[in-house]
């Protein structure tokens, strides 16, 4: 990307769009094009139709979406479905329709199959059924990236769908119930020290694996995408199956490669904001999917690996929630 082109970040504001807009100012481009959901509801078809027809940008980061926890996930299925659905679909064809030159689509490591294979591989998507509790999200982000190859090969596009695994850091959403795992234990266990509770409550048993990466990683490996020459970009973009009979959708995961149990994390975060109490678990509340560790050796190979380590991420991410509380 030339350091005047103009890049459209949806979801600027979110832990992954505010990261991308942080590492391409640092990186001296100038000519963001940036809109809060307020300004330009992405699920208004016109709406979203005549701001690329009258701003045309030239790349296009596609952060917005509908996300939440296990939790949130359970209780607002059709917002989950129907918001991304709309979003996703709106952006790429308007993107299509005034020529961007690349697009990344953001999906998520949950559109793999519940009991997929560990390390799970980009080659493992559509092959087996998809954990219950965060289904309608997962179909949505899977028609994202069926979209992206469709024009890809329909109209030469250049769009590639990145799938990352569960993210933290600075600007994520805090919220006690609708908000993913770190974020979550990041304000009980703060709430729990200020309030000197004998507990913290983690949900589910404990025993689920996770991945995580810092939203900085994020955004580097978003942004170190887009820029890649043309090869080894378009060999990203797919095949047509057609023609190689091979499945090859424009997929790739974003991750660390390695992955903790909940209550390994829980013990981290324990450590990390120094609460001295005890933790207890309630079995009552989902797990959600066993484990899903992704298999990163196509993102390495192409030369782009996470640089923070997890208690170091944890660490400035409790930070900024801290500073936030107090002020
Ligand atoms: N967080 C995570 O752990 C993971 C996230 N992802 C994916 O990464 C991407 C970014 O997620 P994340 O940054 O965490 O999400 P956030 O919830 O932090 O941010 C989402 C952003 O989308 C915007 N948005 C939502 N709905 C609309 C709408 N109808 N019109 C316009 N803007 C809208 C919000 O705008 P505003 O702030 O103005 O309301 C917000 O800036 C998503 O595609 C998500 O699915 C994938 C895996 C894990
Ligand atoms: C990113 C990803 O995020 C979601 O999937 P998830 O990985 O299951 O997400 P989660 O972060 O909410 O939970 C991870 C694990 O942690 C346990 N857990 C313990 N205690 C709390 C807790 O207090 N809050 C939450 N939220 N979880 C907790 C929880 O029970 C589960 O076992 C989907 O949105 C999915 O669609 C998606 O893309």
């Amino acid at each position: 990307m030339d350091k005047n082109a103009k890049i459209y970040v949806a979801g600027h504001r979110g832990l992954v769009g505010g990261a991308i807009v942080r590492n391409l100012q640092a990186a001296g481009y100038t000519n963001l094009l940036l809109r809060t959901h307020a300004e330009l509801d992405l699920t208004n078809q016109a709406a979203t139709a005549a701001f690329f027809e009258a701003e045309k940008p030239d790349y296009v980061f596609l952060a917005a979406a509908k996300v939440g926890g296990i939790l949130a996930n359970n209780i607002y299925p059709a917002e989950f479905i129907r918001d991304n659905l709309a979003i996703q679909s709106n952006i790429i064809h308007a993107a299509y329709v005034n020529q961007v030159k690349r697009l990344l689509f953001l999906g998520s490591s949950c559109i793999y199959p519940k009991l997929a294979p560990q390390p799970m591989k980009e080659e493992h998507l559509l092959t087996g059924p998809l954990e219950p509790t965060n289904r309608p999200y997962a179909l949505a982000k899977i028609a994202g990236v069926e979209m992206c190859w469709s024009y890809n090969r329909q109209y030469g596009t250049q769009y590639l769908a990145a799938m990352p695994t569960n993210l933290y850091g600075p600007g994520d959403n805090y919220h006690p119930d609708n908000s993913h795992v770190i974020p979550a234990l990041i304000r009980k266990f703060h709430e729990a020290k200020v309030a000197n509770a004998p507990t913290v409550t983690v949900w589910g048993t404990g025993t689920p694996r996770r991945e995580f990466l810092y939203n900085e990683d994020m955004a580097d490996a978003c942004v170190y995408l887009m820029n890649l020459p043309d090869e080894p970009y378009t060999r990203l973009l797919g095949s047509d199956e057609s023609k190689t009979g091979k499945f090859e959708p424009p997929l790739i995961n974003i991750g660390v490669g390695h992955d903790v149990t909940i209550k390994e994390l829980a013990e981290t975060i324990q450590r990390v904001v120094g609460y001295t109490g005890d933790i207890v678990f309630d079995a009552s509340k989902p797990d959600g999917t066993p484990r899903k560790l992704m298999d990163v050796s196509r993102l390495n190979g192409i030369g782009w690996s996470a640089q923070t380590a997890f208690e170091a991420g944890l660490t400035s991410a409790y930070i900024e929630f801290a500073a936030q509380v107090e002020s």
